[in-house]
C-alpha cells in the first residue's frame, strides 16, 4: 500500500496562491490550451449533472498538461437555492494524481482555487481588453466572485473609483466594510455601471442584469456567472453590440446563455491573443465571456502541492 494522497485544506491553499505567481502561470494555459493538440493540453468540455430537485448542479472538470505534467479532475457543486448562509453556493474539491502511474497525489480544497484561478483569468483578459485610460471599475454582485474579482483588480490596477451593487443592499455594505478600502455601494445596477471603464459581473442571475443602454462605449466587460446554456447575465443589446472573446470557444458555445441565446459570433479565445493569432481590439466595447476551464485548476492545483510539498515539514 503506497502512501495516503494528501489533503490539502483552504488555508493551505490561499497561502499558496497569490496573484503575481497565477497570473503568468494562467496565460502560459491559456495559450497551450488555445493551440489544440500542439499546446498538450487534454479537456473535455465538462460534464454537468443537473440536481433537478433541489436546483443544483455537479459539474466534472479534468484536464491534463503534458506541459506542466499535471493531470487533476474538479469535482464541483453549485446550487441555486442555498438552504443555509453557511454553505457556499459553490463547492469544489481538485483531485491530483500522478500523471506517471495513476496514483492519487492530493486532495485539494477546490473553493479557494476556484475563486482566485477566475479572478486572475479575468485579469488577463481586463490587460488585454480594457482602454489605455480606464479609471472606474464596477462590481455587480457581492459574493465569493465578486470578493475574489475585488482583490485581484484592485492588486493589478491602479483604478480611481472602485464601485459596487449588489440585489440585496445590506450585502453590498456588508462587502464595503470586510474589504475595508475606498468603494461607493451603489443602489442601482444603473447606476453602478454608468460611466464605468471596466464592468464585473458575478452574480447568480438567471436573467439580464447588465444591459447595453448603461454601458459606456469603448467599456470591458468580464462576465463570470450564467454558466448556463438557458441563463443570462447580459441582454442582447449588449452581446449584439460587444466584441465578444472568451476562455474556450467550445465550452462557451455549449455552456453560456448569454452566446447561446443571443448566437453572437465569438471573435477570440484569450490564448489566441497571448499567442498573437488574434487581435485584442480595446477601443471597442469588449465582453470576455469566462465560463471557467480544467486547465485552470489543473495548474493552480499543482502550484498548490509544489507550495505544500516544500512547507509540509513546517505545516
Ligand atoms: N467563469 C468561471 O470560471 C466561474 C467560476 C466560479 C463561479 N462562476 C459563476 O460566478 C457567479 C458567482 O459565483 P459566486 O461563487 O460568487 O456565487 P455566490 O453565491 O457567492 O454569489 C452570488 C451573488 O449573486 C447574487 N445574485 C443571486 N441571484 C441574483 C439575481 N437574480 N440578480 C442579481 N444578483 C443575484 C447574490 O446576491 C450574490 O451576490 C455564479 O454564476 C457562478 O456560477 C463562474
Ligand atoms: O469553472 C468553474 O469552476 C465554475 C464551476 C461552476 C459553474 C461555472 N464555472
Amino acid at each position: 500500500m503506497g502512501d495516503m494522497p494528501a489533503f490539502i485544506p483552504a488555508d493551505v491553499v490561499e497561502k499558496s496562491l497569490d496573484y503575481p505567481t497565477l497570473i503568468p502561470l494562467l496565460e502560459r494555459a491559456l495559450i497551450n490550451f488555445s493551440m489544440g493538440s500542439e499546446g498538450g493540453v487534454v479537456q473535455p468540455v465538462r460534464t454537468i449533472v443537473p440536481v433537478a430537485k433541489h436546483r443544483g448542479f455537479l459539474g466534472v472538470m479534468p484536464a491534463y498538461s503534458a506541459v506542466d505534467d499535471a493531470l487533476t479532475t474538479k469535482v464541483v457543486t453549485f446550487y441555486e437555492n442555498k438552504l443555509s448562509s453557511e454553505i457556499p453556493s459553490h463547492q469544489a474539491t481538485v483531485l491530483l494524481f500522478d500523471p506517471a502511474t495513476g496514483v492519487l497525489k492530493a486532495v485539494i480544497d477546490g473553493k479557494v482555487i476556484t475563486d482566485k484561478r477566475t479572478a486572475a483569468v479575468s485579469v488577463i483578459a481586463t490587460k488585454l481588453l480594457k482602454s489605455a485610460h480606464a479609471e472606474v471599475l464596477c462590481i455587480l454582485g457581492s459574493g465569493a466572485q465578486a470578493l475574489s474579482h475585488y482583490h485581484a483588480f484592485t492588486q493589478e490596477f491602479l483604478f480611481k473609483e472602485v464601485r459596487i451593487w449588489s440585489r440585496t443592499g445590506e450585502n453590498a455594505k456588508r462587502f464595503a466594510e470586510a474589504v475595508g478600502g475606498k468603494i461607493l455601494v451603489c443602489s442601482t445596477p444603473q447606476e453602478a455601471v454608468t460611466g464605468a471603464d471596466v464592468i464585473v459581473t458575478a452574480t447568480m442571475s438567471t436573467q439580464p442584469v447588465l444591459f447595453g443602454d448603461w454601458v459606456k462605449p469603448g467599456a470591458h466587460i468580464n462576465a463570470i456567472g450564467a454558466c448556463r446554456p438557458d441563463w443570462r447575465e447580459l441582454d442582447d443589446n449588449l452581446m449584439k453590440n460587444c466584441v465578444l472573446y472568451v476562455d474556450s470557444k467550445e465550452a462557451a458555445a455549449k455552456e453560456s446563455g448569454d452566446i447561446v441565446l443571443s448566437q453572437v459570433e465569438i471573435k477570440a479565445e484569450l490564448g489566441e491573443l497571448l499567442n498573437g493569432t488574434k487581435t485584442a481590439l480595446p477601443d471597442k466595447t469588449t465582453v470576455f465571456k469566462s465560463v471557467g476551464m480544467a486547465i485552470e485548476d489543473t495548474v493552480s492545483a499543482k502550484l498548490v502541492y509544489d507550495f505544500w510539498t516544500m512547507n509540509k515539514e513546517s505545516e
